[in-house]
């Protein structure tokens, strides 16, 4: 993009970067920079050169505002205060101003013109980002800060320092304050528990994810799931030309199982055939609970050689290998599978019911067997 609004864009993202809370951080410091800079201009060339405040006390204001102008944006934006518990800066942001504003008070009968209510608007400031806590210790500190400031001008007699009238104005600020202080507390309590509230729905909701993606017996995907994947892997083998597999699994005799160990016993071997599989399978392959006793693999990437019968095969033979429960050694677990290749323009479901052929012929033959599915016929133009 180009053009003004591209410049405007480019300047947006160079000054609070493209991360939206960081973003947030950086307006705000940036807003603070702007009333640090208007405030050292107007002490630079209003206060200073008409003597309102001494040149010691202009001077050190000044300094004050310069420091806090080439400090706090640029560690926020450095990105180095990123893991801090206070990325923003807001509290030590909160105190640097709070001090000069007291300052200003104790010293300029102008600071006391605009410190009170520029102190109330930093609470305000607050409310959008104190923790709890924070925004507890900051009243309090404001508080101590004014009546430290009150204390210290009523004992060192300052001019123009009216003690009666000032004392009313401090304390009416304080309770000002320490209202406001309390509404900020609630307020980030509010934002804590929202806060709270937000992480557990996304918990609930990446469980319910799993929930719905998954069997329940055995961990493994579900039939849904695995249809939703299946289409995809369609969808990227027509566009980039590879193949890829299905193996229909169906374990043998399996009811037998269950009328001689139980239903709990069918139940484990279903995990533990579960386990095998994903164990011996390539991370690429991917397994489902299809119903039932019945699995589906799906093997991407199956050229040049055959992977599925490899996959397979590997299966089987650990199957044979290793018991499938220690509390019956001698079981042995077996299964049938067809195994079918998408072919170009095939749906799944046509893909699906070459598999679940090819199982059919597996159990005739015998069973502990797995049998390709031959590939369908091209479709002949019809006659004319
Ligand atoms: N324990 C248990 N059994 C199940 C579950 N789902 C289905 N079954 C049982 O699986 C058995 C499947 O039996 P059949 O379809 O007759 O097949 P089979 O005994 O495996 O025989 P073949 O497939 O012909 O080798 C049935 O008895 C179902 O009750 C399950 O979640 N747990």
């Amino acid at each position: 993009m180009s053009g003004p609004i591209g410049i405007t864009r480019r300047l947006g993202e160079l000054l609070l970067g493209t991360e939206p809370r960081l973003r947030g951080r950086l307006t705000m410091c940036l807003l603070a920079n702007s009333l640090y800079l208007g405030w050292l201009l107007f002490i630079a060339l209003f206060i200073v050169p008409r003597g309102l405040v001494s040149p010691g006390v202009g001077q050190f204001l000044m300094a004050h505002q310069l420091i806090a102008l080439i400090t706090f944006y640029p560690l926020v934006r450095s990105g180095l205060t990123h893991h801090w518990s206070d990325p923003g800066l807001v509290l030590p942001q909160i105190a640097w101003a709070c001090l000069a504003l007291v300052v200003g008070y104790a010293v300029s009968p102008i600071g006391r013109a605009v410190s009170l209510q520029t102190m109330s608007l930093i609470v305000v400031f607050g409310f959008l980002s104190l923790r709890p806590r924070a925004a507890v210790w900051t009243g309090i500190g404001m508080i101590c800060m004014l009546l430290g400031m009150l204390v210290w001008c009523i004992l060192s007699r300052q001019e123009n320092f009216e003690p009666r009238l000032q004392t009313l104005i401090i304390v009416t600020t304080c309770f000002i304050l320490a209202l406001l202080t309390w509404q900020s507390h609630g307020f980030a309590m509010r934002r804590k528990r929202m806060s709270a509230d937000r992480k557990a729905l996304a918990a609930a909701l990446q469980e319910v994810e799993v929930l719905m993606q998954h069997d329940t017996l055995t961990g493994l995907y579900n039939r849904q799931h695995l249809q939703t994947r299946l289409e995809a892997e369609r969808e990227r083998a027509r566009a980039g030309g590879h193949r890829f597999c299905v193996a229909l699994i169906d374990l043998d005799h399996f009811k037998l199982i269950n009328d001689r160990h139980g239903h709990a016993m069918g139940d484990h071997v279903l995990v533990a055939f579960a386990r095998q599989a994903q164990a011996v399978l390539r991370e690429t392959d991917t397994i489902a609970r299809w119903g039932g006793e019945e699995f589906l693999i799906l093997l991407p990437d199956t050229e040049p050689v055959d992977k599925a019968g490899i996959a397979l095969r590997r299966l089987q033979a650990s199957l044979r290998g290793a018991p499938i429960s220690d509390a019956e050694p001698n079981m042995r677990v077996t299964f049938s599978a067809g195994v079918a290749e998408w072919a170009k323009g095939e749906s799944i479901e046509q893909l699906l019911d070459r598999a679940d052929a090819a199982l059919y012929d597996a159990k005739r033959q015998g069973r502990d067997r797995a049998v390709q599915a031959p590939l369908p016929l091209p479709a002949h133009p019809a006659p004319p």
